[in-house]
């Protein structure tokens, strides 16, 4: 497969754009040296942007950045993709409303993933952002499309568009890639949050009604809205 001449422009952006993503998660401490990576979906193909396997984040450069179709297989690219490439290439066939995907090794987050922990949604910008607890995911080998089958198997049908998988870490998934860093961002936030919480004694799950309509206003009502046609 090649890159469509009419989606020239179109993986030039998405190339910036991937590779700008990255430096959030240096910007938030949600990776060490190379690890976690970021990719998107190119709308209107099935092909994918990912992160180089192993290059220092200051080295990283749009034109560095990896085109794959979605089975995993490069495209178009100087650098060989990212180790997890089979797996977000799994998302994506396997959900096709989503438009980007995380990894991390962010620390707090990933300690509740060795421990094979749920985070429990005990705070309202849980509720807000993730609908709910935070799932764990199976144990998957690094390398295969295994990991991406944990994140499909955990997150269809479940609100959160974060998983803990099993002794590894987060996985986050979004309407596009940006959508998806902001996922893993939040995760970190509250994986921190709950865990000094847990330190003070046991903690209490929200009510569901009120998870409920604290997700449906911040997912619905909060921020900036486009105002209604006159
Ligand atoms: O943990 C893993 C593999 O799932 C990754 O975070 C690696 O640490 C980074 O791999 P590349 O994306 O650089 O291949």
């Amino acid at each position: 497969m090649t890159i469509p001449t009419s989606l020239t422009e179109t993986v030039a952006k998405l190339r910036a754009e991937v590779c700008l993503l990255h430096s959030e998660l240096t910007r938030w401490g949600l990776v060490t040296w190379t690890s976690g990576n970021v990719s998107a979906r190119v709308p209107g193909a099935d092909l994918m942007v990912i992160k180089p396997s192993g290059l220092s984040y200051d080295d990283l450069t749009p034109e560095s950045m990896v085109v794959c179709d979605l089975d995993g297989t490069v495209v178009d690219g100087t650098h060989g993709p990212s180790s997890d490439t089979d797996s977000h290439a799994y998302v994506y066939r396997a959900m096709p409303e989503v438009g980007g995907v995380v990894h991390t090794h962010s620390p707090y987050a990933t300690a509740w993933a060795a421990r094979g922990e749920e985070i429990p949604c005990v705070i309202t910008a849980m509720a807000d952002e993730f609908g709910g607890p935070i799932p764990i995911g199976p144990f998957a080998l690094i390398g295969s499309d295994d990991i991406g089958k944990g994140i499909v198997e955990t997150l269809s049908g479940h609100r959160s568009p974060a998983v803990l998988m099993r002794s590894h870490g987060p996985f986050t998934i979004g309407k596009n890639a940006k959508a998806a860093v902001k996922a893993a961002v939040m995760c970190e936030d509250v994986a921190r949050t709950v865990h000094f919480a847990t330190l003070r004694g046991p903690v209490q799950p929200l009510p569901q009604h009120h998870i409920d309509s604290l997700y449906d206003r911040y997912q619905n009502v909060y921020g900036q809205r486009p105002a209604p046609a006159a």
